[in-house]
C-alpha cells in the first residue's frame, strides 16, 4: 500500500524483552536494559517498519525503550540517524546545538518522556510474578496488572498511567500527526496499553471486559461462547490491546480519525508497506 500524502502513520513499538522480562519480574519504572533477545526483537521490528518515513520518534525516558527505538533504527531504508534531543536543561539545549541544516535533515529527533514510562507497580517492583501469584492468589494478582481501576500496593492503576501517557499524547504527538509527520513510539505494555484505549475510544468498562475475555480464553467453553457472541470488534481488541515486545503495531491518522491498521511488515519496494492483522 502506498502512502497518501493526507494521512500519517503511527507506529507503536513495545519495547523488546527486558532483563526482567526474562526473570518474570514486575518491573515498573525500574530501569533495566534489554536481553540478547529484545535486542534481536527491536531489530527485527525496525525491518518491519523499515519502508515507513519516519519524522520524529518519542521513547519513554527507561532505557529498554530506547534501545528499542535506536536499534530499530538501524533497519530503516531512509538511513536518517536518529538524535536524542537533550531540553533537561537550557545549557543542554544549547550544548547540543546541530549547527548544520544539511545534518539536521539527516536526523530524526527523539524525544524522551517520563510521561510514556511503564506504570509504577509500586510494592511489586522486582518481585516475581509467578510468586506473587502463589501468594495473593491468581484473581488478586490479575486484578493488579489488567483492571482499569484497582492499583498494585503503592503503585499506579492503568488509570492512573492512562492519565499521563495519553495527556502527553495529546498535547505532544497528536500535533505531529495532525501536521502529517510520520510518528514512532516505542514504550510499554501499560503505557501504549493507554493510548490504545484513547485511539480506540474504549471505555473503562470496555477495557476490564476485554480483560476478562482475554484471561477466560484459555478456557475451552468459555472460548467458544465468546467467539461466537462477541463481536469480533471486540475480539479483535483482545488481542490488539497486549502488544508482545517488539511487534510494531500500525494506526494510520487520516481526517481526524486513527485507523488500527494491524502489526506492518517489511516488504521489498521503498515507500510500500503492507501490514498484517495482529
Ligand atoms: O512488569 C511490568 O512492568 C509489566 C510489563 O512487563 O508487567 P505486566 O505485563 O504485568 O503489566
Amino acid at each position: 500500500m502506498h502512502y497518501c500524502p493526507d494521512e500519517s502513520a503511527l507506529i507503536l513499538i513495545r519495547h523488546g524483552e527486558s532483563m526482567w522480562n526474562e526473570k518474570n519480574l514486575f518491573t515498573g519504572m525500574v530501569d533495566v536494559p534489554l536481553t540478547k533477545k529484545g535486542i534481536e526483537e527491536a531489530i527485527e521490528a525496525g525491518k518491519r517498519i523499515s519502508n515507513i518515513p519516519v519524522d520524529i520518534i518519542y521513547t519513554s525516558a527507561l532505557i529498554r525503550a530506547q534501545m528499542t527505538a535506536m536499534l530499530a533504527l538501524t533497519q530503516l531504508r531512509c538511513k536518517k540517524v536518529p538524535i536524542i534531543m537533550h531540553n533537561e536543561s537550557e545549557q543542554a539545549e544549547v550544548w547540543s546545538q546541530i549547527y548544520s541544516e544539511d545534518t539536521m535533515k539527516l536526523s530524526i529527533p527523539v524525544v524522551t518522556a517520563w510521561q510514556l514510562n511503564e506504570r509504577m507497580y509500586g510494592e511489586l517492583q522486582g518481585l516475581n510474578k509467578q510468586e506473587i501469584a502463589e501468594r495473593y492468589g491468581k484473581k488478586q494478582v490479575h486484578e493488579w496488572r489488567r483492571s482499569y481501576g484497582v492499583s498494585p500496593p503503592n503503585g499506579e492503576s492503568l488509570e492512573i498511567c492512562s492519565q499521563r501517557a495519553v495527556a502527553y499524547f495529546r498535547e505532544h504527538i497528536e500535533p505531529q500527526l495532525f501536521s502529517g509527520k510520520h510518528v514512532l513510539v516505542a514504550a510499554h505494555a501499560n503505557s501504549l496499553r493507554s493510548i490504545i484505549v484513547y485511539l480506540d475510544k474504549l471505555t473503562s468498562q470496555e477495557v476490564t471486559a476485554i480483560f476478562l475475555c482475554k484471561d477466560y480464553f484459555q478456557c475451552k467453553t468459555f472460548c467458544w461462547f465468546i467467539t461466537s457472541y462477541l463481536p469480533s470488534c471486540l475480539i479483535d481488541q483482545v488481542i490488539s490491546l497486549e502488544l508482545s515486545n517488539g511487534i510494531p503495531m500500525l494506526y494510520i491518522y487520516k481526517e481526524g480519525k486513527f485507523i488500527r491498521r494491524g502489526s506492518p511488515v517489511g516488504s521489498k519496494e521503498a515507500g510500500v508497506y503492507a501490514y498484517s492483522r495482529v
